[in-house]
């Protein structure tokens, strides 16, 4: 949600735990310094699973106001805003007096703060983790998970209790919702990576440790479904705080913030303070929603980690993936192969286009895609220049310039006829449901997916149109230039 957490969410999204064991659970016999007396019967008891309280509903304000009573008691300070229906978000705080610009707000004390730090209420657990050296994101997601199987006994229970249910990332989306859904966005890559990085973390935690300590992790409790929520969560609620070196946490009631395009005002930790804060950068009355930024993401990022997406044209960071590939038919396929890989890069990419115009990198690849064989010993600064690694970036090969311009138009128009096609076919999209609710979520999706569509292709006709426009130029000053040098020639004859 801050600024900060960009960084996280846009690149390695899932904390690398090693992704290869798929093996089914193997239960091993359990560590006797772990399994002490009764140490986990205080908790996750199996037959208590199906009462433990993942969340409410999206909108539910009942917990929402047990969530507010309890941070009261708990120490938070009287607020300028209260915690209500509203009409962006669902529920979200509202200004309760006239607020001004530049006045800090929340002010939620470390004691309320979850972070990797937080004592775990099954402190065993929690050691094990921190032992074998979990990372931030998985510890935290099973902490959530530990935490809410706890019940009343963690101090947590009125937190858990007021998250969603089910949170709205595309992690809740299925394989053929992605596929059906987001079939011209480059997002659904994402999501399918993010998806899959979820999925191997939760195998490898437990092919690593849960496994071995089944009385402290039963996988009644710790499984994938259960990984999914809380990462979901984790997705949609974490924030880093820049003046803690960083530090991942999540910031009951901060949390209950919406996301506004519109403000750029980030989370953090206030040393004089001492206390989560934000800062308002504008001023808000009596009623009005209060927003925070998460951060300059597209369109498709704030789908991706949040469930949402702005409405068309008011995001000013918004950006479109453009997919480009070499040539498998290049006679130099495997010199620029190996020139990517050197520099992380490989034979196809991603690259964001905003509505402002298309990255250097993404000219760099086209320049590499399109040199010829006599161009060799250029591949590897265009591969360099590509990976974003270096300070001469602005490379230009004024031979080859029209073939990368138009390499990229070629692509740019296909992805547009993807849009297209599905902008077109999304009216006659077969729900395929059996009961209300599943037409509810259906439709919910595909309006999603048209609103992400329909941001994104706008965002490549405009590259498309300048595109064009610049090889319109170029090939007019070409016919220039030879029409000159056909008027010395004759006047040479
Ligand atoms: C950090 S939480 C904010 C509090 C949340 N509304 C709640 O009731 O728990 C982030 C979630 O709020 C919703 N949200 C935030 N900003 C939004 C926006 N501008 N439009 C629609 N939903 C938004 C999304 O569901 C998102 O996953």
């Amino acid at each position: 949600m801050s600024e900060a957490s960009r960084t996280l969410y846009t690149t390695t999204l899932i904390p690398h735990l090693s992704h290869n064991n798929t093996s089914p659970l193997r239960r091993t016999s359990v560590s006797p310094t772990i399994f002490k007396r009764n140490s986990v019967l205080r908790c996750s008891v199996s037959t208590l699973t199906k009462k433990i309280p993942w969340g409410c509903d999206t909108d539910s304000m009942e917990n929402a106001s047990a969530l507010q009573r309890w941070l009261t008691e708990s120490g938070l300070p009287e607020q300028r805003m209260g915690l209500e229906k509203v009409e962006v978000g669902e529920r979200g705080l509202v200004s309760l007096k006239n607020i001004r610009n530049g006045e800090k707000l929340l002010f939620v004390p470390p004691s309320l703060v979850i972070s990797p730090d937080s004592e775990w209420s099954n402190p065993e657990a929690g050691e094990v983790l921190k032992r074998n050296s979990v990372p931030d994101w998985p510890l935290l997601a099973t902490y959530l998970i530990s935490e809410a199987s706890c019940m009343k006994s963690s101090r947590w229970s009125n937190y858990i209790s007021a998250l969603p249910r089910q949170p709205y990332s595309l992690l809740y989306w299925t394989r053929a919702e992605l596929d059906t859904y987001l079939v011209a966005s480059q997002i659904r890559e994402r999501a399918i990576e993010r998806i899959n990085g979820v999925t191997g973390t939760y195998n490898d935690l437990r092919s690593r440790i849960f496994s071995k300590y089944p009385n402290l992790f039963p996988e009644e409790v710790f499984n994938m479904e259960t990984f999914k929520w809380s990462f979901g969560i984790l997705f949609s609620r974490l924030v880093r705080l820049p003046s803690l070196n960083e530090r991942v946490a999540l910031v009951p009631w901060a949390d209950m913030l919406n996301h506004s395009c519109e403000v750029e005002t980030f989370l953090d930790y206030d040393k004089s303070s001492q206390a989560v804060v934000f800062t308002t950068d504008r001023p808000y009355q009596p009623g009005e929603q209060v927003f925070i930024s998460y951060g300059k993401k597209s369109n498709g990022e704030l789908l991706l980690s949040y469930g949402f997406v702005p409405k068309e044209g008011t995001n000013p960071s918004d950006s479109a993936d453009l997919s480009v590939s070499l040539n498998k038919s290049d006679v130099c396929y495997k010199e620029k192969l190996e020139v990517l890989r050197k520099h992380g890069l490989s034979a196809s990419e991603r690259f964001p286009i905003q509505i402002t115009g298309w990255p250097v990198e993404l000219m760099a690849y086209a320049y590499l895609v399109v040199s010829p064989p006599t161009m060799a010993r250029q591949f590897e600064e265009m591969a360099v220049a590509a990976s974003n690694n270096t300070s001469n970036k602005d490379l230009i090969y004024p031979e080859i310039e029209k073939e990368a311009l138009q390499f990229m138009l070629d692509n740019c128009e296909s992805s547009i006829l993807k849009y297209t096609k599905f902008l077109q076919g999304s009216g006659s999209i077969d729900l395929d449901v059996t009961s209300p609710s599943q037409i509810n979520r259906k439709l919910f999706l595909k309006q999603l997916a048209v609103d992400l569509c329909t941001s994104e292709q706008r965002i490549l006709f405009r590259t498309q149109y300048i595109l064009r426009r610049r090889l319109r130029d170029m090939k007019s000053g070409e016919l220039r230039g030879l029409s000159i040098f056909n008027g010395f020639f004759r006047f040479f004859e």
